[in-house]
C-alpha cells in the first residue's frame, strides 16, 4: 500500500510537472476549431494567444468564444452566477489575440495548428516557426486528414511533434486523439496526453494513418451518405431523419457534413483519394465540389446542403 502510494505520488508529481512545462499555448487559426481549442485551454488555466491572418479575423474568432463560453457558464454554474461571472473573466483574461504568427511562437511552450486543411500551407507555417521558436517548444497540428509525418517534414524539430486531434464543437466534446509518428519522441507524446487531459478531455493515442481513429470511420460515412443521395435513393432530410431516429446519432450526416464544413470535408476525401486512387470509399463526390465551388461551405457560410440564412 506504501508503495502504490508513492508510486501514486511519484506519478502525480511527475505528470504535474510535465503539465507545469505547458503555460503558454499558441493557436494557429481562429476558426471553428482554433477558437474551440483556445476556447477549452484557457477554460482549465492555460495563457493562450490565438492567431489568425487578418483583426477582423480574430475579433470574430474572439467573440465566437465569449458566446460560447456564455453557454459552458449557464449549464456549469447556474446555480451561482457570481462564480460563473468569475469563471468566464478569468477565462477571458487568459486569452490574448495577435496576427504575427512569429513573434508569438517566439516566446511559447506548445503551438496548436488550426488552420486551413493543406499541406503546402502548414508546412510553410511550420517550417517559419521553427525557426523562432525556442528549443522545448512542442509543435501539433490539428489535422482532420493529412499525414502528421509530412506536416513536420520541413522542420527540425520531428521530436517534438505530434498530432492533437480535437472535435467539433471542441467545448462539448470530450475526445482528443494523439497521434505520434515514427519520430515524436515518449517525452513528447507524454506531454500531449497530459495536456489534452489538462483541458479535459479523454485522450486516446493512435498511429498517424489516414484520418487517425474517428475520421476514418466518420468521413466514408459521410461520403456513403452523399453518394446515396447522388444516386437519387433517398433526400438529404430523409437519411438524416433515418440516421438520428435509427440509429441515434445526434446529427444526420448531412448536418455533419454542414457542420464540418464543406470545404474541409472535401479537402479530407481528395487528400486520401490522391493517396489512394482505387479505395471507393475515399471517392470524391461531384456535388460536394459543387457546393464548395458556389462558396456553400455549411453552416459558416450560411448555406450547405441546408440553408442556415435568418
Ligand atoms: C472532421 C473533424 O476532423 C472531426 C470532427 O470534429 S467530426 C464532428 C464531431 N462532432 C459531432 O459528431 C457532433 C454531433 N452533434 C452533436 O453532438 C450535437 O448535435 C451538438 C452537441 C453539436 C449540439 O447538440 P444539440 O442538443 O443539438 O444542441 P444544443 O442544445 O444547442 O447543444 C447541446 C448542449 O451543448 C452545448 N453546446 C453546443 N454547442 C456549443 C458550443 N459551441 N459551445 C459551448 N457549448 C455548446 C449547449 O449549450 C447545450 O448544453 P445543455 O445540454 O446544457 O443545454
Ligand atoms: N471543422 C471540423 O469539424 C474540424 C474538426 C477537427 C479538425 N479540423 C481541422 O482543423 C483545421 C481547421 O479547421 P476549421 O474547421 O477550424 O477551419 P476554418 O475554416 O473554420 O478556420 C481556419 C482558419 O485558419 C486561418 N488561416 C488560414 N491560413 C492561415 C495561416 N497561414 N496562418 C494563420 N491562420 C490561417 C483562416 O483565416 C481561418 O480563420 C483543419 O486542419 C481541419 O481539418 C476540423
Amino acid at each position: 500500500m506504501a508503495f502504490a502510494t508513492s508510486a501514486l505520488v511519484r506519478s502525480l508529481s511527475t505528470s504535474a510537472s510535465r503539465q507545469a512545462a505547458i503555460k503558454h499555448v499558441t493557436v494557429i487559426g481562429g476558426g471553428l476549431m482554433g477558437t474551440g481549442i483556445t476556447q477549452v485551454a484557457a477554460q482549465s488555466g492555460h495563457n493562450v494567444t490565438m492567431c489568425d491572418v487578418s483583426d477582423d479575423i480574430v475579433q470574430k474568432g474572439l467573440a465566437r468564444i465569449q458566446d460560447s463560453l456564455k453557454r459552458v457558464v449557464k449549464k456549469k454554474y447556474k446555480d451561482d452566477p457570481t462564480a460563473g461571472q468569475k469563471f468566464f473573466d478569468s477565462t477571458m483574461e487568459n486569452i490574448r489575440i495577435d496576427t504575427n504568427v512569429e513573434r508569438v511562437a517566439a516566446s511559447t511552450d506548445l503551438v496548436i495548428e488550426a488552420i486551413i486543411e493543406n499541406l503546402d500551407i502548414k508546412q510553410k507555417l511550420f517550417s517559419s516557426l521553427d525557426k523562432v521558436a525556442p528549443q522545448h517548444t512542442i509543435f501539433a497540428s490539428n489535422t482532420s486528414s493529412l499525414p502528421i509525418k509530412d506536416i513536420a517534414s520541413t522542420c527540425e524539430r520531428q521530436d517534438r511533434f505530434g498530432g492533437l486531434h480535437f472535435f467539433n464543437p471542441v467545448p462539448v466534446m470530450k475526445l482528443v486523439e494523439v497521434v505520434r509518428f515514427g519520430a515524436t519522441s515518449n517525452e513528447t507524446f507524454q506531454s500531449l496526453t497530459d495536456f489534452g487531459q489538462a483541458v479535459g478531455k479523454t485522450t486516446v493515442s493512435c498511429k498517424d494513418t489516414p484520418g487517425f481513429i474517428v475520421n476514418r470511420l466518420l468521413v466514408p460515412y459521410m461520403m456513403e451518405a452523399v453518394r446515396m443521395l447522388e444516386r437519387g435513393e433517398a433526400s438529404a432530410r430523409d437519411i438524416d431523419t433515418a440516421m438520428k431516429l435509427g440509429a441515434g446519432y445526434p446529427m444526420g450526416p448531412f448536418e455533419l457534413c454542414d457542420y464540418v464544413g464543406l470545404d474541409t470535408t472535401k479537402f479530407i476525401v481528395q487528400g486520401w483519394h490522391e493517396l489512394d486512387p482505387d479505395q471507393p470509399l475515399f471517392k470524391p463526390s461531384e456535388l460536394v465540389n459543387k457546393l464548395v465551388a458556389e462558396g456553400k461551405l455549411g453552416m459558416k457560410s450560411g448555406e450547405g446542403f441546408y440553408s442556415y440564412k435568418k
